[in-house]
C-alpha cells in the first residue's frame, strides 16, 4: 500500500506520523524546501480549549479531543507545550452573556474546565489585564506550543519509522483510473499511488481539482502579528482573547513558549489570487497594537522583535473538510483554519483509523517495532552548567555560542543541518538561532558560514529560505 501525503505542515506531518505506525509505504510531498513553512509557521501557536467551535461542526469534533492528546504527544515527540490556560475577556454586560454561551458550547463540545471569573478573580489570574475588563471565561486546559516544532518533530519521527520525505517536490497532477487514485505526478517524477491524503493547506482546493473532486475553494484570510521581546516575559500568564465576533476570535495577547509575547492576528479576507501575500501593513499592525493594548495596557511597541503575517486557509463554510471523496483513496484534510493546530493530533488518528481503515476498508497492520519517541536537539540554554561542561568535553562546538539572544551553540546548528536544515530559516526553526531580539543581525553570517562548511557549498549558495532568497552575491574583493 503506497500512501502519498501532500503537504508537510501540521496536518500532513501528523497524518504521516500516524501512518508510520502501520506497515505501508508513506511518502510526504512538500513543495517548500522545509517542513511547516506554509500556514504552520505563522499562526497564534495556541492549543485551544475547544469551547469556541459550533457543536455540530467538524472543528468541534476534533478540537477538544486534539487538546487532550497534546500531553502525550509532546512527551513522545519532545516539543514544548504548556497548559497556560486562556481567558476570553468581557468589557460590557452583553459580553458576559456571550461568555455564558461559550461556556455552554464548551460543555457540548466536551470541555469541562470552564469557569467565568469575576473582575477580582480575573485580576489574580492576569494582574496586567485592563481595568476596564469586567469578567472572563477561564479555560485552564488551553495551552501554547511551537507549531513548526510539532511538524518537524512529527516528520522526524515518521521518517525514523520509515516514511520518506520529499522536499521541493511539487504535485503537478493526480491521475485516477476507474474512480480510484492511480498516479501522482510531480516536478521530479511519477509515482504509482493507492492513497493520497490532501493536506496541502492554502492549495488543497487546487490539489483536489487535480483529482477531479474540486468541489470547494480555499480563500486566504490574512492575520498580522507583532512579536515582542522576552524582556516582557510575565506580562501575561495566559492566552488573552477579547470576546469574539462572528468573523474571528479577535486580536489576542499570547505568551510564547520561549518567553516572548505575541500580539495578533487581525483578519483580512484576500482574493484567491493572493495565497502568497505575506506582507504586513502599517494600518494592520496599528490595529493589532491598539486592540491588544485594550486587553493589556502595558503592551509596548518599543519591545517589538518582529512583525509578520500568516494566512488562514478558509472555506465558505468556515469548517474543516476531512473526508473520503468519490475518488477511492483520495482523502481531503482541507480548510484547516483555527483551531487546526489543536485538532490535528485527533484528526490525524481519524484519517488513518476511521477513514482509511473503517470507511475504505484498507487493511493496515500495526508495525511491531514502531518507535513513538523523538528527541529534540540538545540546547545549551536548557542545561545546567555542569551538563554544559560535559557537552563541551564531548564536542567543543557546544562551547561556541553562535546566537547570543537565544543561547544557541555551534553544535546545535550542526545538528540542525544533520537533521535536514539547508537554509538560514531551516536552522532558525530547528534551533531558535536568529529568532531573538537582534533577528540574526549578529549571528546570520556565522550561521551561513557553518551551513556552507557543513554542506560543502559556497557561502553565496546559502539561502534565507526559498530558491531565490539570496543572502550574498559573491565576493566584494577578490
Ligand atoms: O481569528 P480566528 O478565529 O481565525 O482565530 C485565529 C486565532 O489566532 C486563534 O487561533
Amino acid at each position: 500500500m503506497k500512501v502519498f501525503v501532500i503537504g508537510a505542515g501540521i496536518s500532513g506531518s501528523l497524518v504521516a506520523r500516524e501512518l508510520s505506525k502501520y506497515d505501508c509505504e508513506v511518502h510526504v510531498l512538500e513543495k517548500a524546501p522545509d517542513i511547516g513553512w506554509g500556514v504552520t509557521k505563522a499562526n497564534s501557536a495556541i492549543v485551544h480549549g475547544g469551547y469556541d467551535d459550533p457543536p455540530q461542526s467538524v472543528r468541534a469534533k476534533f478540537a477538544a479531543k486534539g487538546n487532550r492528546l497534546y500531553d502525550e504527544l509532546s512527551k513522545e515527540l519532545d516539543f514544548d507545550f504548556e497548559r497556560v490556560g486562556s481567558l476570553v475577556v468581557a468589557f460590557k454586560e452583553e459580553d458576559i452573556n456571550y461568555l455564558k454561551e461559550l461556556k455552554e458550547r464548551g460543555k457540548k463540545n466536551g470541555v469541562d474546565d470552564l469557569e467565568i471569573l469575576e473582575k477580582s478573580e480575573l485580576k489574580k489570574v492576569e494582574p496586567n489585564i485592563s481595568d476596564e475588563a469586567i469578567a472572563a471565561l477561564y479555560c485552564k486546559s488551553a495551552g501554547i506550543t511551537e507549531p513548526w516544532e510539532v511538524a518537524i518533530a512529527a516528520i522526524e519521527n515518521a521518517v525514523e519509522n520509515g516514511a520518506i520525505l520529499h522536499l521541493e517536490e511539487e504535485v503537478l497532477d493526480i491521475q485516477t483510473k476507474n474512480q480510484k487514485v492511480s498516479k501522482v505526478i510531480t516536478n521530479k517524477g511519477e509515482y504509482e499511488a493507492d492513497v493520497v491524503i490532501n493536506a496541502a493547506g492554502l492549495f488543497a482546493d487546487e490539489i483536489a481539482k487535480m483529482a477531479g473532486v474540486g468541489d470547494f475553494e480555499i480563500f486566504p484570510r490574512k492575520g498580522e502579528y507583532i512579536l515582542l521581546d522576552k524582556k516582557l516575559k510575565g506580562l501575561v500568564n495566559t492566552v488573552v482573547f477579547p470576546t469574539p465576533t462572528k468573523k474571528s476570535k479577535g486580536i489576542l495577547v499570547v505568551p510564547t513558549v520561549d518567553g516572548g509575547i505575541l500580539l495578533g492576528p487581525n483578519a483580512k479576507d484576500l482574493p484567491k489570487s493572493m495565497k502568497y501575500d505575506l506582507g504586513t501593513t502599517p494600518e494592520g499592525l496599528q490595529e493589532v497594537y491598539e486592540k491588544s493594548k485594550r486587553l493589556i495596557p502595558k503592551v509596548e511597541l518599543s519591545y517589538t522583535v518582529k512583525t509578520f503575517a500568516g494566512l488562514r486557509p478558509e472555506t465558505k463554510e468556515k469548517d474543516f473538510i476531512i473526508s473520503a471523496t468519490k475518488v477511492w483513496g483520495f482523502v481531503n484534510v482541507a480548510g484547516i483554519r483555527s483551531p487546526g493546530l489543536t485538532a490535528a493530533p485527533s484528526f490525524a488518528k481519524y484519517v488513518v483509523e476511521d477513514i482509511l481503515q473503517d470507511q475504505l476498508k484498507i487493511n493496515l497492520s500495526k508495525k511491531k517495532d514502531f518507535n513513538p519517541y523523538r528527541k529534540r536537539i540538545t540546547n545549551i540554554r536548557d542545561v545546567s552548567l555542569k551538563e554544559w561542561e560535559e557537552l563541551v568535553k564531548k564536542d567543543p562546538k557546544y562551547g561556541r555560542t553562535v546566537c547570543f539572544c537565544n543561547n544557541v551553540s555551534e553544535a546545535e546548528i550542526v545538528e540542525a543541518i544533520r537533521r535536514g536544515a539547508r537554509t538560514l530559516d531551516g536552522v532558525k526553526f530547528r534551533t531558535r538561532a536568529s529568532f531573538g531580539r537582534c533577528q540574526g543581525g549578529f549571528c546570520s553570517l556565522k550561521i551561513v558560514e557553518i551551513i556552507s562548511r557543513e554542506l560543502n557549498i559556497p557561502m553565496e549558495e546559502v539561502k534565507l529560505n526559498s530558491k531565490n532568497s539570496w543572502i550574498m552575491d559573491g565576493k566584494v574583493r577578490a
